[in-house]
């Protein structure tokens, strides 16, 4: 499908991580988004990249998504540094669920799972999947729980539904690395909850797959999340397990306001003090 990357491009320590962000610094408009930020991903880990507003989640995600490249500082993604590879081939690879991602209105849910082929709104004239595809799209809708909807239109589903079809649209080109811009953003209590069981569940479905997710409130943690990053001001104030990242101290210092962390059942929440 896609051209594959020079071989050369990539170095065999980044070759051991899904992901590696080595003191990268991204400046804009002389303004520091990111300072010296460090974080390796390996297979089947689930990061959770937190911190309050403007503190730079986003900005990482677009550098581990080869949407932005880095001031100062080396990002490898799948083994190829940034700078150094076809960064379009790249982003093919990467899956990628962002709310705000845009769907031909009229495609039916199969259709739109189809596009996430080309990482694109609609699906190409004349294309038509092959024997693989469908079989993979089958199994994606089945496994998500929304086989029953796949005639359905996309305009005609409700905001929980188009979550989960956007999950699976992001799987379409088997990626190793999933991307996850707040994956909750906007949705009822248990429609949260629902959703939060599907990405938990995507450690059954592929359990070499790599996420990252970005989100403000640890109550959108899936329970299945193994380690964090906590910025603030564009710093990385704590990274590493979810224990040694997630802690009353970090979290109050991030958010400047004092909060007690609590895991109970494998979720966290926080509460003021
Ligand atoms: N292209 C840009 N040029 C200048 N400033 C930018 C640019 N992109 C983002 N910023 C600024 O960088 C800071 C970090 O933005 P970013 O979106 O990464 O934060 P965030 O942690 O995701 O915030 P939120 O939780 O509010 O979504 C913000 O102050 C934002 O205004």
């Amino acid at each position: 499908m896609a051209m594959d990357a020079d071989a050369s491009n990539m170095t065999p320590d980044a070759a051991d991580f899904v992901l590696a962000v080595d003191s990268v610094s991204l400046i804009r408009q002389r303004r520091p988004l990111l300072q010296d930020v460090s974080f390796h991903v390996r297979p089947g880990e689930h990061w959770a990249l937190l911190g309050p507003n403007g503190a730079g989640k986003s900005t990482l995600l677009s550098l581990c998504g080869a949407r932005e490249h880095p001031t100062r500082g080396e990002v490898h993604v799948l083994g190829h540094r940034l700078g150094r590879v076809d960064t379009h081939w790249l982003r093919s690879t990467i899956g990628h669920v962002d709310p705000r991602s845009r769907i031909e209105p009229w495609l039916t849910v199969r259709e739109a799972l189809y596009t996430g082929l080309f990482g694109a709104a609609g699906l190409r004239r004349h294309w038509a999947p092959d024997t693989t595809e469908k079989e993979l799209a089958e199994r994606l809708l089945a496994s998500l729980g929304i086989e029953e909807k796949a005639d359905r239109k996309w305009e005609v589903l409700s905001q929980g539904e188009r979550g989960r079809v956007l999950i699976a649209r992001a799987l379409m080109p088997q990626p190793s690395l999933l991307l996850l811009d707040e994956p909750t953003t906007g949705l009822d209590l248990a429609a949260r909850e629902i959703r939060l069981k599907v990405i938990g569940q995507l450690r059954d479905l592929r359990p070499e797959l790599a996420t990252v997710m970005v989100t403000h409130h640890l109550e959108e943690l899936p329970a299945s999340t193994t380690h964090a990053m906590v910025l603030a001001d564009g710093q990385e104030l704590a990274c590493g397990t979810a224990e040694e990242a997630i802690t009353s101290g970090v979290i109050s210092e991030a958010f400047d306001y004092p909060v007690r962390v609590e895991r109970r059942n494998g979720r966290w929440s926080a509460i003021g003090s």
